[in-house]
């Protein structure tokens, strides 16, 4: 049986070669942004992320597929857009030889980089192995300069196995609590950027994002919590992407004191998991919205493996394994094990209210 291993360096590795694009982006004025069909954001950060990482999969795993966010049509039907992009993707590698050939070193051309932004369109599903790609989640706040994460997953079978989270704004210290200010303003000067990673059975652990060679990894857990009063949650920024005011009614259901931490992107369970947090309420705003599996997929993992429980808001653990989204599921509530039945209880409890 696989331990996982390799595929957990190949995605650490890959991540971190990405976030080395996205923070070049992410420190420019202008970055490349066009507005999708469905009219959220999407940049040159996301295009260039997609295509490296899954350049790397492919040559580590010709095999296996992705479902990844991003698409390259419209960069077939924008030559500029395209071309902005591959300049980025062109110079982008670790800085250490064996690492990048690991990935497969430079892509060769600006066609190949769309051919590979392709190989995303996977239909997912519950048979084989497919990875899940986000290549910039929380576009919308690495937009505003805000938190934004690079999340990549490998699901078997419909079960995620491997999660890795690159969050480039966070702190290097695990122990740094939130506050309400965590997901604002924030930066990746000196002191920021941590790699998380997961395999299933064998715990998460952290690192500090690097440009080379991984550094060595610390074992991360949630924070033991006797009371949830005590409990710091963290929720979206966007108000129409999780409605704050049923998780206002939760937190005050639950004794929750402490103001909501508002921070875009999967950083929300990479702080949880290694305890600067305790819970992440994601309440739908939209009986039609389909959670999408790339927005979660790391996450879960990753919180389940420090010690925590992820569901959605009837208590039912997230199904990866039926296509794109997580249609069976609605919501998401994530928390520490000994106390994620409290709080499902209170989600249950506020949303029954408003049922009739
Ligand atoms: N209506 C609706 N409901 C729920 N979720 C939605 C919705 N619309 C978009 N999205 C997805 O939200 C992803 C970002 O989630 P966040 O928790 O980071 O939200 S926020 O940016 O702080 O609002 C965001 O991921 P990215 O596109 O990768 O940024 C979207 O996939
Ligand atoms: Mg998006
Ligand atoms: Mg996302
Ligand atoms: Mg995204």
């Amino acid at each position: 049986m696989s331990d996982y291993s390799s595929e957990l360096h190949i995605a650490l590795l890959a991540v971190q070669r990405a976030v080395i694009l996205t923070k070049r982006v992410f420190n420019e004025k202008a970055k490349g942004t066009v507005s999708k069909d469905d009219k959220s954001p999407v940049t040159i950060g996301d295009f260039g992320a997609q295509a490296l990482i899954i350049k790397a999969i492919k040559h580590a795993f010709p095999k296996d597929e992705v479902v990844g966010e991003e698409e390259a049509n419209t960069l077939r039907e924008n030559k500029a857009l395209s071309n902005q992009i591959w300049e980025l993707v062109k110079g982008t590698k670790l800085d250490e030889p064996s690492s990048d050939a690991a990935l497969g070193g430079e892509l060769e051309s600006e066609e190949d980089m769309l051919k590979a932004i392709d190989q995303g369109n996977s239909k997912g599903g519950n048979k084989g192995r497919i990875w899940a790609l986000d290549p910039i989640d929380g576009t919308k706040g690495f937009l505003r300069g805000g938190q934004y994460a690079v999340c990549l997953a490998l699901m078997v079978d419909g079960q995620v196995k491997v999660g890795v989270l690159g969050c480039p704004n966070l702190p290097v210290d695990d122990k740094e609590p939130l506050d309400a200010k965590s997901g604002e303003d924030a930066s990746d000067g000196p002191g920021r950027g941590v790699l998380i990673g997961a395999v299933e059975g064998q715990g998460a652990t952290s690192r500090p994002l690097g440009t080379g060679t991984l550094q060595n990894p610390s074992a991360i857990s949630m924070r033991p919590i006797q009371d949830l009063k005590d409990a710091t949650f963290c929720e979206s920024v966007e108000a129409g992407h999780s409605s704050h005011d049923d998780q206002a009614e939760i937190a005050k259901k639950l004794g929750i004191t402490k103001p909501s931490v508002r921070m875009d992107s999967q950083a929300k369970y990479a702080s949880i998991a290694r305890g600067a947090g305790d819970v992440y309420l994601r309440l739908p705003t939209s009986k039609t919205y389909e959670e999408k599996i790339w927005d979660h997929a790391a996450g879960d993992l990753i919180v389940r493996e420090a010690g925590g429980e992820v569901t959605d808001v009837h208590g039912n653990r997230l199904d990866f394994g039926v296509g794109r989204t997580l249609k069976n599921n609605k919501g998401v509530v994530a928390a520490p094990k000994a106390s994620h039945n409290e709080v499902v209880e209170a989600v249950k409890a506020v949303l029954g209210s408003k049922a009739s």
